[in-house]
């Protein structure tokens, strides 16, 4: 659905590759989905509740995410986004449809087996960073692979934390970071495991604006450099300008998408899309006048 192109940088300022963390090949992946995507959602709805009070969070949302690609999911609240990633990646179940991870159908699989996956083949990165306190950041970092009964290779954790700008810090517990620093060791966590889909929830939800370009173009570089698929959902249009492609979400039905767009243009399709049915935009209005 979505073609794959690399995002220029929206300040239009250039940006040297970093070099790829050794040992962090693409060996996890574990198959290619239906038309080699990462990420696919057939039909997917998801109710809570039931009866007259039921909320239906998604109502048939189809789409398939390619490997390698950066996507923003943009919408107004309460539209279906943190559903969306919560489904897209096995965190809850869709009340029917289907959701791939690659060719593995995540849907109907026991929740051992879920959790499985959840730990060696997808990384999370939240708003609130979600890191142990009483952890270091090389503990941290090494956490999914402790978990997940994997070797854990100090020198591979130092290279990670080298590329994400903390190379001086694997000793320090998180409350002794900055908050921007703290989004990198969640980051590092989630490349750890080389896995083949990074979700992110408003990653720079938290963060000041010069500290959240720092942290987008990390997921940036993930993509570009790593071949990561990254999914974020945002609400700031300059965050989905990092984007490959932009997904909104209206009343839990995916309306409309962007590829490769500048934040104005975001931000002037969001409040198309939102606008109420019958009242014409700003935008709408000027073009009626010209
Ligand atoms: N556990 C739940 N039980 C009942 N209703 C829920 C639950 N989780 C979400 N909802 C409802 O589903 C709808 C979609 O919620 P969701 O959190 O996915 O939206 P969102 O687009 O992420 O919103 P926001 O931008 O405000 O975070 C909302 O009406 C919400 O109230």
């Amino acid at each position: 659905m979505f073609r794959r192109s690399r995002q220029p940088h929206p300040e239009g300022g250039g940006r040297a590759p970093a070099d790829p963390v050794p040992g962090g090949g693409r060996g996890a992946w574990a198959g290619d989905g239906p038309n080699g995507a990462a990420v696919t959602l057939r039909d997917v709805h998801r109710r809570y509740g039931r009866g007259s009070t039921a909320v239906h969070a998604l109502r048939g949302v189809s789409i398939s995410l390619p490997k390698g690609s950066f996507t923003a999911v943009m919408g107004p609240s309460g539209s279906g986004k943190s559903t969306f990633l919560q489904c897209a990646a096995g965190l809850d179940r869709p009340s029917s449809g289907s959701v791939l991870l690659g060719d593995t159908e995540l849907t109907k699989m026991r929740e051992n087996k879920l959790s499985d996956i959840r730990l060696n083949r997808l990384g999370f990165v939240f708003q609130q960073f979600n890191l142990m306190p009483a952890l270091n950041v090389h503990q941290n970092v090494e956490l999914p692979l402790k978990l997940a009964g994997r070797p854990v290779d100090r020198a591979r954790t130092e290279q990670i934390l080298a590329r994400v700008g903390l190379p001086d810090r694997g000793r320090h517990r998180p409350g002794e970071l900055s908050g921007g620093q703290q989004q990198r060791v969640a980051i590092a966590r989630a490349l750890i495991t080389d896995p083949d889909v990074i979700f992110a929830d408003e990653p720079t939800g938290a963060l000041d604006t010069s500290t959240a370009a720092e942290v987008l173009a990390l997921l940036r570089e993930a993509v570009d450099d790593l071949g990561a698929t990254v999914v974020m959902v945002t609400h700031e249009p300059n965050a989905a300008a990092w984007a490959d492609q932009v997904l909104f979400l209206v009343d839990g039905q995916n309306t409309d998408e962007l590829s490769l767009s500048d934040p104005q243009e975001i931000s002037a399709r969001l409040r198309a899309l939102t606008a109420p049915a019958g009242r014409p935009t700003r935008a709408g209005r000027m073009r009626g006048q010209a």
